[in-house]
């Protein structure tokens, strides 16, 4: 008999098949009463897993999360009741970190807006906007994790000048640290988030650091929309505190705020940092692999236990 492995919440068609070829899926119902004898419960970066959760599945011992981010899953919890959370951080890095340096090319070379142009049938009769030019000038990153070090040798490679921030330096890391990111937004023209979400980062960008990154500036955001107060950035946009902005992440998705849509001086993409057909096919492939590894008795690489 195949193992039952119980979906917390709506995932990709990929990871559907893929598991559903290998084990029985369920789907949770929330009001239902416990479920004992799940041993494998699936869920996605931004649904997470809470405690309540937790608490209907008694005999749960692994939680699979696809994606990076936990600040949505009770870890703590999670440790208390002996259960392992298998996640997928490695495999995402690169194609986020390609995607945060296509936003800021996009934003501030005016690609969208180019193709909409060209596609307006404009170009005949007007001139296009400048642009920003983005060699030599300085990017700040604000995380510098296994995504932020990635996009900070993207940058270097590109011949700007790197320097970040974070709660803590890293002496290890070849790029200069600064704890205030209102220092890091003013000696920056580009700033680029690539930080957890959760408490501690809650609207970190607020509108002193828009007003320090300045009217030439450029935000990126592939990080999570609570990163960022978006009042006040949509108000930097529309009044050109800041020149532009490439956003992967908003505070609400996939329902953003309509504002955004009718600025021109905003790129936006759907949460789409990481959906490549090589990282989709990575990411499955490491799901599996970790159920295997759990199942086999295998060590994987488990956010509970602090092997994060
Ligand atoms: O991995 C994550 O945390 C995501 O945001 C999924 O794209």
């Amino acid at each position: 008999m195949t193992e039952t492995v119980l979906l917390l919440s709506a995932i990709p068609a990929d990871l559907r098949a893929a598991l559903a070829a290998r084990y029985t899926l369920v789907e949770d119902k929330p009001a239902e009463a416990p479920r004992p004898g799940i041993r494998i419960a699936v869920t996605m970066a931004l649904a997470g897993a809470t405690e309540a959760q937790f608490a209907r599945l008694p005999d749960l011992r692994l939680l699979s999360s696809q994606g990076a981010g936990l600040e949505r899953i009770d870890l703590a919890a999670a440790a208390r009741r002996g259960i392992a959370v298998a996640y997928t951080p490695d495999v995402m890095t690169e194609d986020v970190a390609d995607a945060a340096i296509g936003l800021m090319y996009a934003a501030a070379r005016r690609v969208a807006e180019a193709d909409r142009f060209v596609r307006a049938g404009r170009w005949a009769q007007e001139r296009m906007g400048l642009g920003i030019s983005l060699h030599r000038k300085a990017a700040g990153i604000v995380g510098l994790g296994r995504i932020g070090q990635a996009i900070a040798r993207r940058c270097a490679g590109l011949g700007m000048d790197v320097a970040w921030t974070g709660p803590r330096p890293k002496p290890d890391q070849p790029w200069p640290f600064l704890a205030d990111i209102r220092a890091l937004a003013e000696r920056s023209d580009v700033l680029i988030l690539a930080t957890p979400g959760g408490g501690g980062t809650d609207r970190l960008v607020d509108a002193g650091v828009l007003a320090a990154l300045g009217p030439r500036g450029v935000l990126v955001n592939i990080a999570r929309g609570s990163v960022v107060d978006e009042e006040a950035l949509i108000v930097a946009l529309q009044d050109g505190t800041i020149a532009a902005a490439g956003l992967d992440v908003f505070a609400r998705e996939p329902a953003l705020d309509a504002r955004f849509l009718a600025l021109d001086n905003v790129v936006l993409a759907p949460h789409s940092a990481s959906l490549t057909i090589e990282t989709r096919a990575a990411l499955v492939a490491r799901i599996l692999a970790d159920m295997d590894a759990f199942r086999d008795g295998r060590a994987f690489l488990d956010a509970a236990s602090g092997a994060v």
